[in-house]
């Protein structure tokens, strides 16, 4: 398959090009980057007033395969990254089993290849079962593939496990992904603590519960000197901590989810489990600083945290149902939404925080289109107006609470290894 591109804005930070090229595709690579390019190709693209940027990759996601097939599957969820212009994306171990072996790893990988559109990268579990006792097979799961290992869905209590584990990732060269979130301290919180949970009358879940662990998480890096991604980042205290291991020098990234930055938790319009997520949506001043944290430089990834879960158990009471929000087909949208078209992030930060430096987490060749690399594109408009409409979602899971929010940016295709994988 061979593809010309012709007028795109191309938006590429790792070659620092911005600006009108045509870009030409064949064998799965980036032959071509140029003006007036002519080559004869099986397809043409008019890109003219879109975005043509290296496909998004998702360091965060939950396909539930295996164990949850009623909420999404591989197929499905890779069907729902590509519509949002993911090229690349890395699903949790929190599946039934957990992906807690190089056995269960394997699995994953073929079923992938067999059925999913976008490239997957695994992470592995810190614990067998994920039960915070036993580690897991750190190295041979590093040596079938997995990207980073993580217990998320919950923090690793054993703070003397977890920093066994953190040096065993280090000496696999993987990264750790740490989910933050103090056991004992968050109770039976259900929304952030606050005027909105006094509210409902519902328990809270306070900013401590994310921050002590974050610190803890820190110092462990520095000891272990192992690299350290922090998931979806909630706390302006979380902010605050990463700036202080960047002026430090550690090898410590910060992870934004859209939803964090979109909405605060005044916004919950009553007890709506779709408005319920971990951690949960925080107070106006979190909000504010993780949008300043994206703009300058301190929040490295914006990352969805797709975490579908069925009709039935999102119609329970917030007390009652799971935590959780699908995000892959909302988050370019609320990203120029929010971001770009405020001010806070330029488009070539956009795609730093959505590729570039996804692939820089991971180590990972990816995150460009200059010539040369494998051909995993994003083709945009990022002016078109809309309605999110979950009715219009590929994904099986249609928990958002972005439901009837105008916002501006649209996927128009998707390219994979050189191939449309989607295209509206
Ligand atoms: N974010 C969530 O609210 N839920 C995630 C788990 C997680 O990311 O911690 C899930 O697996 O459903
Ligand atoms: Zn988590
Ligand atoms: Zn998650």
């Amino acid at each position: 398959m061979s593809i010309l591109i012709k007028n795109g804005h191309l938006l590429d930070p790792a070659t620092g090009t911005e600006g009108i090229r045509d870009i030409f595709i064949k064998d799965g690579l980036i032959q071509k980057v140029g003006e007036y390019l002519s080559e004869d190709a099986e397809q043409v693209i008019d890109a003219t007033g879109f975005s043509v940027m290296p496909g998004f990759i998702d360091l965060h996601v939950h396909l539930r395969e295996p164990g949850y097939e009623y909420k999404e599957t591989i197929a499905t969820g890779a069907m729902a990254a590509a519509k949002g212009g993911y090229t690349t994306i890395c699903p949790m171990p929190n599946t039934n089993p957990a992906i807690d072996s190089k056995y269960m790893v394997e699995y994953l990988q073929l079923k992938a290849k067999e059925e999913a559109v976008v490239h997957i990268l695994p992470i592995g579990a810190v614990t067998k079962g994920q039960e915070g006792t036993q580690l897991t097979d750190i190295e041979a799961m590093a040596g079938a593939g997995v990207v980073a290992i993580s217990e998320d869905g919950k923090s690793v209590m054993n703070t003397v496990l977890y920093k066994k584990a953190m040096t065993e990732a280090k000496e696999a060269g993987i990264a750790v992904f740490a989910h933050c979130e103090d056991k004992d301290l968050v109770q039976k919180g259900v929304l952030n603590e606050g005027a909105k949970a006094r509210e409902l009358g519902m328990p809270g879940i306070s900013n401590s519960v994310e921050d002590i662990i974050a610190v803890r998480d820190i110092i462990l890096a520095k000891d272990t000197g192992v690299r350290l991604h922090l998931c979806h980042c909630s706390t302006k205290d979380s902010v605050t901590m990463v700036k202080l291991a960047k002026e430090e020098r550690l090898p410590i990234t910060g992870e934004v989810c859209p939803h964090h930055f979109t909405m605060a938790d005044d916004e919950i319009p009553g007890d709506d489990a779709n408005y319920k997520m971990n951690p949960p949506l925080r107070g106006r001043a979190d909000v504010q600083a993780l949008k300043e944290a994206l703009r300058d430089n301190i929040m490295d990834v914006i990352a969805t945290d797709h975490a579908p879960h069925s009709e039935e158990e999102k119609a329970k009471s917030m007390l009652e149902a799971p935590f959780g929000i699908v995000g892959l087909e909302t988050a370019y949208a609320l990203t120029i939404t929010e971001l770009v078209q405020e001010g806070y992030l330029t488009p070539m930060q956009l795609v730093e925080k959505m590729s570039l430096n996804p692939a820089k987490v991971l180590g990972i060749d990816k995150g460009s289109l200059a010539v040369g690399k494998v051909a995993d594109v994003v083709i945009a408009d990022p002016h078109e107006t809309y309605v999110i409409d979950v009715n219009a979602f590929v994904s099986m899971g249609k928990n958002t609470p972005f439901h009837g929010k105008r916002v501006s940016g649209k996927v128009k295709f998707t390219i994979v290894d050189g191939e449309i994988v989607y295209q509206e």
